[in-house]
């Protein structure tokens, strides 16, 4: 990381117009769980209850497919929306040699936001973007109990074999199913 933070504010650093972080009472890190670290409920929370705010880091589009991707890194990002800098000046390379600006890229979701595991059968956390904040909230689809893993869903297409595909026949057919739970929040 750069060495250019200093114990010191200016005045801009004092202002009560910042957004307001959040992360929740009662989440715990557990380390040696089948899907490696995962995020836990130490204590009852209720449904709705925002878990987390996260600042977002988003990559550019050819850094993203020409380093990042071939890296670990690129298992803890998600899709964004890509804006070029300085309106409509595009990066420096195309992706892939397309003649089109990307529209699509990765980012980096910072704090607890790149802890949360996959579960298609029992995801009860829902995510969402605020595209112009670069920020990731993530909420509470349900009520869940102490000792619960709180699960977002990853999609369809997953990069790494899923601990719960045996479950996976027990899960909706019907994704707007899902779809539901997240217009719940
Ligand atoms: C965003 S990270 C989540 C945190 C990660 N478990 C860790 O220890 O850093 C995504 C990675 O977690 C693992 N993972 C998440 N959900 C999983 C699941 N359902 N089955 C197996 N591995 C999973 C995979 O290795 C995946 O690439």
């Amino acid at each position: 990381m750069a060495s250019s933070v200093t114990g010191s504010f200016t005045s801009s650093t004092r202002s009560n117009d910042g957004i307001p972080l959040r992360r929740a009472e009662g989440l715990m890190l557990v380390l040696n769980t089948p899907k490696g670290r995962g995020v836990f409920a130490s204590r009852d929370i209720p449904g709705r209850t925002v878990l987390e705010v996260c600042p977002v880091l988003v990559l550019d589009p050819v850094e993203n497919e020409e380093h990042i991707r071939n890296t670990e890194l690129y298992h803890y990002t998600y899709n964004w929306p890509y804006t070029a800098p300085n309106q409509g000046k595009i990066p420096r390379k195309q992706v892939n040699g397309s003649s089109k600006p990307p529209t699509m890229t990765q980012a980096v979701i910072l704090g607890l936001g790149s802890m949360f595991n996959h579960s298609a059968p029992n995801q009860n956390v829902g995510w969402e973007r605020d595209i112009d904040r670069q920020l990731m909230t993530y909420t509470a689809l349900r009520d869940i109990k102490a000792g619960e893993e709180l699960c977002i869903s990853y999609g369809q297409r997953l990069t790494f074999k899923d601990t719960e595909e045996e479950l996976h026949s027990q899960s909706p057919d019907d994704w707007t199913e899902v779809m539901n739970y997240i217009d719940f929040i």
